[in-house]
């Protein structure tokens, strides 16, 4: 949809991974202005207005949007690639050691 999106409007030309990238950053920008202010904020956003999840779900799309077009546009296969990260990560971080731990990998001494 995206491709199509771009297609229609000839804004390929605008679309390379240079762009796409700087977009993208712009974008989790404006998701970082929604929290810029607050205190902590608690899962579900309890305290959120509707038109303030509706913001914060127009910008997480913005991202998305631009990271699937990024991806595409530097021939990654970003599903595949999601699939063997997280296989890394279940090997770099196995349950058993890490269990209720946020410490890096690079912190635990075996
Ligand atoms: N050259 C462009 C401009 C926009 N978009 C699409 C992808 C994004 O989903 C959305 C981004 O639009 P805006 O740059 O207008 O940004 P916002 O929608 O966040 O508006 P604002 O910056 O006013 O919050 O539109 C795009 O693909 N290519």
């Amino acid at each position: 949809m995206q491709a199509e999106f771009t297609d229609e409007r000839a804004w390929n030309q605008f679309h390379q991974p240079r762009n796409l990238l700087l977009a993208m950053v712009g974008e989790v920008g404006e998701v970082a202005e929604l929290f810029q202010w607050r205190g902590e904020v608690a899962e579900g956003l309890p305290d959120w207005s509707e038109s303030e999840r509706e913001r914060l779900a127009q910008e997480l799309s913005d991202v998305l949007i631009y990271l699937v077009e990024l991806a595409e546009k530097c021939r990654v296969d970003l599903p595949q690639a999601v699939l063997r990260k997280m296989a890394l990560n279940r090997l770099k971080y196995p349950a058993s050691k890490v269990h209720g731990s946020a410490k890096k990998y690079t912190e635990y001494k075996d």
